[in-house]
């Protein structure tokens, strides 16, 4: 059993748990009352490279990366430092997140906000939607294909983006395949937990180039984000280099700056 399939029997478990309370139809209900989302993907088609900032407290390579009392005030930090998307890991067994962070976090930005998690059905992109996501994670390798494709028409016909993960030229095909505009692709292996940041600069430039690249994991300076802006990604998404870094308002700006400067290779849209 892969570090992958374990995280997905414990989130099945979750997810079973908190539908036990509220029900399908319920959460369904309130996302449809829930203010409308913001247009994510317009936001990461912007000129320059974008950072998407995330929320996250351990991980299962590393275990505790930071306490982070007060997710809204970290969250109000990446914002005031130039972040176009905060990203929120709400999977609390391996990454020690919540709903509530996302719901601390909604609260005190006003750009876009993802739920990243480990996403297996529907019931959790409405559950995202009540709680204020503009835009979900759909992981390639923890979805069959028909799954991954009634997972994004129901993500695009709430008005969300799904920025669809993928770690494999395969994985890249079926991303594209389900119909994927905005797809990221992950340094680390979930299934072993390496990371292999040269991974997006051997996918990035087979996908089209309508299609906003994103690069994930391994991101601790400016130098990691101009390797991947000379690779094609519109955008970066960072975690640990930020939470650990003491100053995360200065740690997002520095990115932001570092992908603005004329020297920094841009996005080719
Ligand atoms: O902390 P890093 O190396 O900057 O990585 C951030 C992000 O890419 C990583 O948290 C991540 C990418 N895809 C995921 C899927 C699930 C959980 C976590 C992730």
């Amino acid at each position: 059993m892969t570090v992958l399939d374990s995280i997905l029997d414990g989130v099945r478990a979750d997810v079973a748990v908190r539908e036990s309370v509220v029900d399908l139809a319920a959460v369904k209900a309130a996302a449809a009352a829930a203010p409308a989302p913001l247009d994510a993907a317009a936001a990461l088609r912007a000129p320059d490279i974008g950072v998407i900032a995330e929320v996250k407290r351990s991980s299962p390579s590393k275990g505790a990366l930071a306490d982070i009392p007060d997710p809204a005030e970290l969250a109000a930090a990446y914002e005031a430092g130039g972040a176009r998307v905060i990203s929120v890991l709400t999977e609390g067994r391996r990454f020690g997140g919540s709903l509530a962070d996302l719901d601390a976090v909604r609260r005190a930005v006003d750009i876009p906000v993802l739920r990243k998690d480990f996403i297996v059905g529907p019931y959790q992109i409405h559950e995202a939607r009540a709680h204020g996501a503009d835009v979900i994670l759909l992981i390639v390798a923890a979805l069959e294909q028909s799954a991954l494709e009634s997972l994004i028409d129901r993500t695009e016909s709430l008005g969300m983006t799904a920025l669809v993960e993928v770690h494999t030229e395969d994985e890249a095909d079926r991303a594209l395949a389900a119909g994927a505009k905005v797809i990221g692709v992950n340094a680390r292996d979930l299934k072993t937990l390496e990371v292999h940041p040269e991974t997006f600069g051997r996918i990035a430039p087979g996908l089209p180039t309508e299609t906003v690249k994103i690069a994930e994991s391994g991101v601790k300076g400016t130098a990691d984000l101009l390797a991947y802006a000379g690779a094609g990604a519109d955008a970066v998404l960072v975690g640990e280099g930020l939470v650990t870094s003491g100053d995360p308002r200065k740690a997002v700006a520095d990115l932001v700056n570092a992908g603005a400067h004329p020297s920094c290779p841009k996005p080719s849209r």
